[in-house]
């Protein structure tokens, strides 16, 4: 991660404001299911120095839900890191299910691969290691994969979400399912500017955009949830 020079002027509050809140859940709820290889992943992306930013364990059980119901056949993946996420698609998905990965980061992507291999998942994974935006415009050259995906799941530069947004509503079927992370921001999102430490403004600033961006997208029904870091959960209408 050569592009995010100080790792911890990146760390941020925990979403529900409570220390203890946020272990309640996970020791209730999260930890005691969570599958034998996502606990193995997390171990694995322990020793990585940005291993914070990972998708965190508590979203888990939602999105494991929400993949459980849909179904998908054909996925896709904006920020990959170690591939807790990934895995999560991987292991919730149906066998002959396929997910296009994207990172820029394919020695991230090795830390969580063996974990990925050892849970017989691989071959459901096409890892293209490369900026994302460029990869979903090559998708859209082809109207053939417009409307095709059933379900997407952002968590690269949160800069860029509202680009991804604008390409990925075309890539993922009506009916099909759009997660954006971190949309919540650490709860800096609610905090006046002078709150808010510098060095998360950029980013805060991002997930407030694009807030404001998908309450106004008539092509999508949309909940904000409080779990993890924020969680948008868009739902295709148009
Ligand atoms: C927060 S991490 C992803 C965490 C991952 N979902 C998980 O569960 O561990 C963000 C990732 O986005 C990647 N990234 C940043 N900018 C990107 C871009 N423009 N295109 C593709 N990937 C990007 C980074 O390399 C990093 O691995
Ligand atoms: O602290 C972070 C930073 C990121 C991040 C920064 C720059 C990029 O190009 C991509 C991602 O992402 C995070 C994240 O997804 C998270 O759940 C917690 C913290 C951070």
């Amino acid at each position: 991660m050569e592009h995010i020079k100080n790792p911890s002027i990146y760390k941020q509050p925990v979403i529900l404001q409570s220390e203890d809140l946020t272990k309640y859940i996970l020791e209730t709820a999260v930890y005691p299911r969570e599958p034998q290889p996502l606990k193995e992943l997390r171990d694995a992306t322990e020793s990585h120095p940005w291993g914070f930013i990972a998708t965190l364990p508590e979203a888990g059980p939602l999105i494991t839900i929400l993949l459980k119901l849909l179904n998908p056949k054909k996925t896709i993946e904006v920020g990959v890191f170690t591939g807790y996420s990934l895995l999560l698609t991987a292991l919730n998905i149906p066998d002959d299910g396929k997910i296009t990965a994207i990172d820029i980061d394919r020695k991230a992507y090795e830390v969580g691969l063996p974990v990925i291999k050892k849970a017989g998942v691989e071959h459901k994974i096409d890892f293209i290691e490369s900026p994302a935006l460029p990869i979903l415009d090559k998708l859209l050259e082809d109207a053939a994969n417009e409307g095709t995906f059933d379900f997407a799941y952002i968590d690269a530069d949160k800069e860029n979400y509202v680009n991804y947004h604008e390409r990925l509503i075309k890539l993922v079927k009506v009916g099909g399912l759009l997660i954006y992370d971190n949309t919540l921001w650490g709860g800096c999102v609610a905090w006046p500017d002078e709150k808010v430490p510098p060095h998360s403004m950029p980013m805060r600033n991002a997930a407030i955009e694009f807030n404001k961006t998908i309450t106004k997208d008539s092509r999508v029904e949309f909940a904000l949830t409080s779990v993890g870091d924020g969680l948008s959960i868009c739902r295709r209408v148009a």
